[in-house]
């Protein structure tokens, strides 16, 4: 069984066309990128994965089950879990803590308890162990709003960590990082468990190649590609439309 699976998904803007009949598997493990041009509609997949979007037809699925309908938080807590964004974060909070409450919501000891009793000893132990994965140890007691960018951004990350995905979407987790950073991006993939399943949206080539194993190339809401690094390397039409003047 697949760990993810989208059946011909499609969706609309008005009338414009941004997801045409998209179908994509991940197995189980998988390390899958998703690429193409601006505008191709690759964060619109991951809206429509999570359910901040609803497609006008077609079925995601998840370890075999028909999620199209389930809300946002249903997902996430059957293990779907999307990169935070910056937005996301409790900006008065600590790294530390916006990890920790991330442990606690898994937990399901949630928001309230821990605010008004503090955090248990390893729901912290679990949160500095992802924050020093993530190279976030020395920034772990600095409230997030205090942090550079770079530095929210790993803990975008690292909450996402935290939530213990069975699939990962990662939608450009190195934008604005600089290419030193795309190590500890790689390192705490490398560490997340065999069988979790990531897509990655990005842009940064290398990045992409050196993480995926399977990638597919959007273009105009269509899958124009579909395969290993050096059979989209090869591809003609990929060239054309996206790789050309990148790798
Ligand atoms: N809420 C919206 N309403 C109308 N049009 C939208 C909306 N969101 C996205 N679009 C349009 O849908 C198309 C796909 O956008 P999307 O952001 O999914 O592309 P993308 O591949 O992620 O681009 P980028 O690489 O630049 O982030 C674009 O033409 C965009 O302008």
């Amino acid at each position: 069984m697949n760990a993810l699976e989208l059946v011909n998904l499609t969706m609309q803007f008005g009338g414009l066309m941004v997801t045409n009949d998209v179908s994509l598997s991940l197995e189980k493990g998988a390390r899958h990128a998703l690429i193409g041009p601006n505008g191709a509609g690759k964060t619109t997949l991951i809206n429509l994965i999570t359910g901040r979007l609803t497609p006008r037809k077609g079925n995601v699925l998840l370890e075999g089950v028909d999620i199209v309908s389930f809300p946002q938080h249903r997902r996430i807590r059957m293990g779907l879990v999307r990169n935070f964004q910056v937005t996301n974060l409790f900006s008065s909070f600590t790294a530390l803590e916006n990890i920790a409450l991330a442990v606690s919501e898994r937990n399901g000891s949630g928001l309230s308890l821990a605010r008004c009793y503090g955090f248990a000893d390893p729901v912290i132990a679990e949160a500095e162990d992802i924050a020093r994965r993530m190279g976030l140890a020395n920034v772990a007691p600095v409230p997030v709003r205090h942090l550079a960018y770079g530095q929210q951004r790993l803990v975008e990350l690292a909450v996402a960590m935290a939530l213990r995905p069975r699939v990962l979407l990662l939608d450009e987790p190195a934008a604005g990082l600089p290419a030193a950073d795309h190590e500890v991006i790689l390192g705490a993939l490398d560490e997340l468990p065999e069988d979790v399943a990531v897509l990655l949206v990005e842009h940064d080539m290398p990045l992409v190649f050196r993480f995926a194993r399977q990638i597919t190339v959007l273009a105009e809401g269509t899958v124009i590609a579909q395969g290993t690094p050096d059979q989209i390397r090869q591809d003609a039409s990929v060239r054309a439309a996206y790789l050309g003047n990148r790798s």
